[in-house]
């Protein structure tokens, strides 16, 4: 579509929010939006916050993020937005309160045609924006609002949120993150060098972290591997390694079939099943009977 550069950018409809994970309930949200965006003959954004306001007003918080920044983006665009608006949280953004936001960031700034919530979205100082004042402030400014009810799993009564995607995976139940999401909660880092043990049990690992990704249960998974456009089958373990003395916690993965030097490269590591939790062996011998069995494991799990 050819169009002045300006249009890019303003007259949009937007879906707004934090967005982590963009879960099937944030699908459902963004695929509104879509259907408002097409009928406008307008382009699809998305409005999110960085860093997550729950970090900015609790900077000692865990780790709970389900996707990083770039994971977001990218699978914002798979849904089709063409167009990331990253609204920096910081005090300033978090003391406008609710009219100041919509007038100034929303109408003036942005210039939006088309607004999309979730029913439960807060905004402005203190939280005190709500979606029914959202409504009708952007009315006000010319803006279509939409607000979206929170959608479920068929026959379920909870509405998918990230919250229990979060517990899923702090409990080892990545199907059940799955289920949310809508495809497997995955970790994407680069690999890096370790002790160089892994190759002398003759399971050698690729070492990921996690950066500022929420921490799944500690423990070995079935895991699917993409790797340079390929996606290959295999088995981590997540955890601190305490058979080695390991320093910090790990996504080691032992990837089936492989023979390749791959440090320095980009992996994303998919977590399929969870097999069991790390576990203190009593010498490399048993350790490398177990990561065996494991295998096994996996492979039987990943092609069932
Ligand atoms: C499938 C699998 C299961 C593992 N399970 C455990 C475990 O239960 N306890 C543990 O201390 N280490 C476990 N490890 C980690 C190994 O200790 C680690 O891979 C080995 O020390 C190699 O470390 P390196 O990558 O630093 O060379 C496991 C590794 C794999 C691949
Ligand atoms: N099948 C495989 N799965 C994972 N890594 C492999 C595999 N084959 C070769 N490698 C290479 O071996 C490295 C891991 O070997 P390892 O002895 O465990 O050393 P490190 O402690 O540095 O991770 C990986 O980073 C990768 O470059």
């Amino acid at each position: 579509m050819d169009c002045p550069l300006e249009d890019i950018f303003r007259g949009t409809v937007a879906v707004m929010g934090n967005l982590d994970g963009v879960h099937r309930g944030h699908q459902a949200l963004i695929g509104e939006a879509r259907k408002m965006a097409e009928i406008m003959s307008k382009p699809l954004a998305a409005i999110t916050f960085e860093p997550h306001p729950r970090y900015a007003f609790r900077p000692e918080t865990e780790n709970f993020l389900l996707t990083t920044l770039n994971k977001k983006i990218e699978l914002l665009g798979h849904q089709g937005v063409e167009t990331v608006f990253l609204l920096p949280f910081n005090r300033r953004l978090s003391m406008l309160d609710p009219a100041e936001f919509v007038e100034d960031i929303l109408g003036n700034i942005l210039g939006l045609s088309g607004i999309a919530v979730g029913a439960d979205f807060q905004f402005g100082r203190k939280r005190s924006g709500t979606a029914q004042m959202l409504d009708e402030l952007a009315r006000k400014a010319g803006i279509e609002p939409m607000i979206v009810k929170p959608v479920a799993d068929k026959g379920a009564v909870e509405k998918f949120s990230s919250t229990d995607a979060r517990d899923a995976i702090k409990e080892g139940r990545p199907q059940d993150t799955a289920r949310i999401l809508g495809r497997p909660w995955s970790v994407t880092g680069i690999v890096e060098k370790g002790k160089q043990l892994g190759r002398t049990l003759d399971f050698p690992t690729a070492n990921i972290r996690l950066g500022d990704l929420i921490e799944p249960a500690k423990g070995v998974y079935a895991v699917k591997v993409n790797l340079n456009g390929e996606t290959h089958n295999g088995v981590a373990n997540f955890g601190s390694r305490p058979t080695v003395d390991g320093e910090g916690v790990l996504l080691e993965v032992y990837i089936f079939d492989f023979n390749g030097n791959i440090y320095g490269e980009t992996l994303e590591v998919e977590l399929h099943h969870f097999i069991r939790p790390e576990q203190k062996f009593d010498g490399l011998d048993a350790l490398k009977a177990q990561i065996s069995e494991d295998s096994a494991t996996a492979r039987r799990l990943l092609t069932q």
